[in-house]
């Protein structure tokens, strides 16, 4: 494996889009390890309303911008960023829970 270059280090838009593709397929690896956890979070609820939780995504959004202001990154980025991939998992518990119904215990 290559050593990644550093941004200022690239000297064409080639060697940009190197690194650009191999953060991505970092990034989606770390989505997709969160999305396992999501996939199992649905499954420890108990009710199908419970896809939805206020106090936790107002205290996830809290940490990404803060996060993204520590590291340099615009916050209101990180916040829609989140914002969608949240929105996301949220309906796709919904349609999980309410495939499932409610447990029988
Ligand atoms: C994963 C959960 O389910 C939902 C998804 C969240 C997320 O993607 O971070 C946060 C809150 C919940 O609305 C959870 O309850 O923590």
């Amino acid at each position: 494996m290559t050593t990644p270059r550093k941004a200022a280090d690239c000297e064409n838009m080639d060697q940009v889009r190197v690194e650009i593709d191999r953060v991505d397929d970092a990034i989606l690896d770390l989505v997709a390890e969160r999305f396992s956890y999501v996939d199992r979070a649905w499954q420890l609820k108990k009710n199908t309303h419970e896809a939805t939780v206020p106090w936790r995504i107002r205290q996830v959004i809290d940490r990404v911008e803060a996060r993204a202001k520590e590291r340099d990154l615009p916050p209101e980025l990180a916040v829609a960023l989140w914002r969608q991939m949240i929105g996301w998992f949220i309906q796709y518990e919904e349609e999980k829970l309410a495939k499932r119904g409610e447990p029988k215990d």
